[in-house]
């Protein structure tokens, strides 16, 4: 079974040459959406692709560069193409994004009142590995990212990490690589400044060369060309391309 990347964006949540940070995961047969940004619909568009395409979405947190997207996607599911796809979400995310982001432009009396009418919800529980096609496996795995909002990271497959948005969490790098064989790192890098809700290149190069080896930085801002060739062993994902995993 191949396991390809494709991100439709790369870019941090104020980039403007870049698009959201958003991940098409894609199996032999089966392609998972990994959030769902402002910039998504035009992203995919770009790409030759369509809502159409995708089997299903997972949001790691409410930021609108992760979810802004999800009103055009309910829509065109609901109208145009008339599926409703499963929506994999941390548990503790569910009542929030309804109520807080989507609530607004999706409500409809005696037509769509809850998540549920629009979306097949699926509530992930972290730790708890779930089979999400035949070939892509997910667990959540609770990461901090702004003080009093939940957010999560992926451990895909049981050998890829993507951190999603997080501050930088060297002891759980450190543990994935050395104690559960994770192979693959896609981190979000925030390449000037002091993190504060983000993890900077600047703490990504203290990490040690075997895991620099493994590790591909993403959700970039504009000026990601300064930082080409100063980035240790890691490499940036690029936007668009495809990847073998
Ligand atoms: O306490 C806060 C809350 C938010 N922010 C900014 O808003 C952005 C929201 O999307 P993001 O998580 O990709 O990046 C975040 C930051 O750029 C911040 O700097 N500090
Ligand atoms: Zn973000
Ligand atoms: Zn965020």
């Amino acid at each position: 079974m191949s396991l390809k990347l494709q991100m439709l964006g790369t870019g941090s949540a104020f980039a403007k040459k870049y698009y959201n940070n958003n991940a098409l995961l894609l199996d032999d047969d089966f392609t998972l959406l990994i959030d769902c940004g402002s910039t998504a619909p035009l992203a995919l568009h770009e790409m030759g692709r369509s809502f159409n395409d995708i089997d299903a979405v997972l949001i790691t947190h409410i930021h609108a560069d992760h979810v802004g997207g999800l009103e055009e996607l309910a829509f065109m599911m609901k109208m145009k193409f008339k599926r409703r796809i499963p929506l994999y979400i941390g548990e503790a995310l569910a009542a929030p994004l309804w109520d807080h982001t989507l609530r607004g432009g999706l409500y409809q009396q005696g037509e769509i009142s809850c998540l549920e009418d629009i979306f097949d919800v699926r509530p992930l529980k972290p730790g708890v590995k779930v089979d999400i096609s035949k070939g892509i496996t997910v667990e959540l795995i609770q990461t901090r990212h702004i003080p009093g909002k939940d957010s999560y990271s992926l451990y895909l497959n049981d050998r890829i990490f993507y951190s999603a948005d997080m501050v930088f969490d060297p002891e759980l790098l450190n543990k994935l690589v050395n104690e559960r064989g994770c192979e693959l790192i896609l981190h979000e890098c925030q390449l000037q400044g002091p993190g504060e809700v983000h993890t900077t290149l600047q703490e990504l190069l203290s990490l040690p060369e075997h895991i620099q080896q493994r590790t591909y930085l993403m959700h970039y801002s504009d000026d990601v060309q300064d930082f080409v060739g100063k980035t240790g062993e890691m490499e940036f994902v690029e936007q668009q391309k495809i990847y073998e995993l």
